[in-house]
């Protein structure tokens, strides 16, 4: 059921009991937005007839837009009014007269300082709401750069507030901040679906992503901790942000030292981050001390989040203590936590060290953590005697849930407890339900030892895994273009795997030999073989290919360019769209695209390409019922062209001189199949053909 009611700024409405924005708040969106890309500030005072909103900025914010013109639309009882500013260092809309009686929002003190008290006074504009309405909601959004400029005027930050019934409820209210360092913080009661803050960025075209904020120890090892949460969530696309608890010295070999930070800084970082970003869930990990539990605790109660993950750290996997014997009860956080995840040690300390050596005994274990308080617990059986799964228990209160995964047999295990619970936090902030969250974090971690499961960093017996596995093809990519250089077109060698068989040839000899022979660039064309064969064949040439400082292309298939690492790809006009290729390719990789009119060679550019292929440009054999441009098509190709060119078909010793002579400076090259590979020595001819590219 919708019961929206709109409102005289209509931003938000409610829906299902639950706050929800609306895009078309056609002046914040239009003007304000828009010129000052979200920052901006506002505030919400109310009293029981009203609710006040406004905005402004320093000069140094606004000036930028001082061509801006402002226009606010709104309602004020029955009477539309609107009104227009154009005016620099404030932007305000409203009606001129001062609201008095406030409860909230703007305060004396405050305009005082900002020595703005009548522009800013002028700039109130009521909202009148719909008093006979059973429910309103208005919305502002967070303004994170003014409220931490030093020449803001730190208004109250005011994301949500709901009007029912001539009263403002709070049972809706994401947060009413009041001006930092007045710690103020009202009613957090329930949580918003969607936050305003994000409806108000969607509506504006912004974007925010997922974010997770980990409040955990460092371990200079990179691991675990701190880094391992951090990687976790790159991993899971998600935003993380970093609460320092502890600095710990540590490698694969152990803990070294541990420095606990001062529970009033740790304190501090959680303030700076939580009163500033949309933090969607909290993670902790190594919480050194009781105070430390205690200051967490009730920050976490002043910012609410979405969710609260506990990683209950106890002990390292190299056997050492990092949280003292006091802090394992942590019963106090535990009543806070949606999901907490014990490995069999952790879950015995909070169980006063009963000994786990069942299922049924984790099963125990999960039921009896769960009556602490945790919504839902992971027992996890990593190390359960006995076992060659890796079975772990998931009991959310009223349901136990058996995980099984193979136990992955590696030394690179350091870190998983961190790892999953930050992918746990990662896919929980992204909307995934509970279980489902827990599934993909277990999955996760599996896949990531066995990619690791030969990695060697350090030289001890506990060693960290990559968490940026699923990356590293992209990663590779973003490698500079090093390989591609337009040069590299001059004597471009084009593979056929019919005319290899004529001559009895491996695709890697033939490579091999016009690589000797003088090839400057290599194509793999291969329209006959099984994928399975060509991602073979592949991966021996770009070996030979890599070792001779050749790039290596393949025809076609993007798919077999990344399973061999390719240098890039050749993809013809009906092929996978260039656009498309430099997007799974990423920007290292080489695209060329087959282009026969400057229209098409204009498309390739737009997209992305790096060169284009151009022709056929003779008849020829190897590619039939394929149009002919001739010279003249070559050249008009190529004066249009933005991007290097090299010529195609029909080309060999006997015309490549006509070719490069018509001088045009993109055409770099020519590409050759027959020439060179319908040939008794591959080699012979190549070098034939480039003494007639290189000898002027
Ligand atoms: C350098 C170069 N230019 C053009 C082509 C032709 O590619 P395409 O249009 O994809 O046709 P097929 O090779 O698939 O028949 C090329 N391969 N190389
Ligand atoms: C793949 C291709 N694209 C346009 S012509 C052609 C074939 C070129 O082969 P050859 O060099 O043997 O004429």
């Amino acid at each position: 059921m919708n019961d929206s009611i709109p409102l005289a700024y209509s931003s938000c409405w409610s829906q299902n009991g639950r706050l929800r924005c609306s895009k078309g708040v056609p002046w914040m969106k239009d003007t304000y937005l828009r010129w000052l890309g979200g920052r901006g500030m506002d505030c919400i005072g109310w009293n029981d007839q009203e609710v006040v909103f406004m905005w402004g900025g320093p000069p140094e914010l606004v000036e930028p837009f001082g061509a801006m013109e402002m226009t606010g639309l709104g309602r004020v009882g029955s009477k539309e009014v609107s009104r227009t500013d154009s005016k620099v260092g404030q932007a305000w809309f409203g009606l001129d007269k001062p609201e008095s009686g406030l409860k909230s929002g703007l305060e004396p003190d405050l305009i005082e300082k900002s020595g703005s008290k009548s522009r800013l006074n002028s700039g109130l504009s009521p909202i009148h709401s719909e008093t006979h309405a059973d429910r309103v909601t208005v919305a502002a959004f967070n303004p994170s750069l003014f409220f931490n400029h030093p020449h803001s005027f730190s208004f109250p930050v005011t994301i949500g507030l709901t009007y029912a019934k001539n009263r403002f409820e709070r049972s809706e209210v994401l947060l009413v901040r009041q001006k930092r360092n007045r710690d103020r913080v009202r009613s957090l009661s329930g949580m918003l679906e969607e936050s305003a803050y994000a409806a108000v960025t969607q509506g504006s075209g912004l974007r925010r992503l997922a974010h997770v904020l980990t409040v955990a120890g460092s371990d200079s090892g990179g691991g675990a901790g701190i880094q391992a949460d951090i990687k976790a969530c790159a991993a899971a696309c998600v935003y993380c942000s970093s609460v320092i608890t502890s600095v710990t010295a540590q490698n694969t070999i152990g803990v070294q030292g541990v420095y606990s930070l001062a529970e009033n800084f740790v304190a501090e970082q959680l303030r700076s981050v939580l009163s500033d970003m949309q933090v969607d869930v909290i993670k902790t990990g190594m919480l050194p001390s009781p105070g430390m539990i205690t200051v967490l605790c009730q920050i976490i109660k002043e910012f609410p989040v979405r969710a609260v993950v506990v990683d209950p750290v106890m002990v390292s996997t190299s056997g050492d203590v990092l949280s003292g014997p006091s802090t394992l009860s942590g019963k106090e956080l535990l009543p806070l936590a949606d999901v907490v995840t014990p490995n069999l040690k952790e879950a015995s300390a909070l169980l006063g060290g009963i000994s786990l050596d069942t299922v049924g005994d984790m099963r125990f274990a999960a039921k009896s953590i769960h009556a602490f308080g945790a919504r839902n617990v992971l027992v996890k059986g990593g190390d359960l005697p006995g076992s060659s799964d890796a079975i772990d228990i998931f009991f959310d209160g009223e349901q136990f849930h058996e995980l099984c995964g193979p136990r992955i047999m590696t030394r690179n295990t350091h870190g998983t407890g961190c790892t999953l619970a930050s992918y746990i936090a990662a896919e929980l902030a992204k909307g995934t339900p509970m279980l489902q969250s827990v599934q993909a974090a277990k999955s996760f971690v599996k896949s990531a030892l066995l990619y690791s499961k030969d990695l060697m960093i350090g030289n001890g017996p506990q060693g960290p895994f990559d968490h940026l596995f699923m990356l590293k093809n992209q990663l590779n990519n973003y490698a500079p273009k090093w390989s591609f250089n337009a040069n590299s077109l001059l004597l471009y060698a084009v593979t056929d795997s019919r005319m290899n068989k004529k001559w009895a040839r491996s695709i890697t000899e033939a490579v091999k030999a016009s690589i000797e022979g003088g090839a400057t660039i290599i194509q793999l064309r291969e329209k006959e073989v099984e994928t399975s064969e060509f991602v073979k064949e592949a991966v021996d040439c770009m070996a030979i290919c890599r070792s001779h400082h050749v790039p290596l292309l393949i025809n076609d298939r993007i798919d077999v360019a990344l399973a061999c690492d390719a240098d890039g790809v050749h993809i013809g006009q009906s092929d996978m769209p260039a656009e498309l290729a430099r997007k799974i390719l990423g920007p290292g990789k080489i695209i060329g695209v087959s282009c026969k009119t400057p229209a098409q060679a204009m498309k390739a550019w737009a997209d992305g390409a790096d060169y284009i292929g151009c022709g056929g440009v003779f008849p020829t054999n190897t590619k039939q019922s394929n149009p002919t441009i001739g010279l003249k098509g070559l050249e008009t190709v190529c004066l249009a062209s933005k991007l290097p060119v090299v010529a195609i078909g029909g080309i060999g010793a006997g015309n490549v001189q006509s070719v490069m002579e018509l001088g045009v400076p993109n055409l770099k090259g020519v590409a050759v199949v027959s020439a060179l590979f319908d040939q008794e020595s591959v080699t012979t001819e190549t070098r034939r053909l480039k003494s007639f590219l290189t000898v002027r």
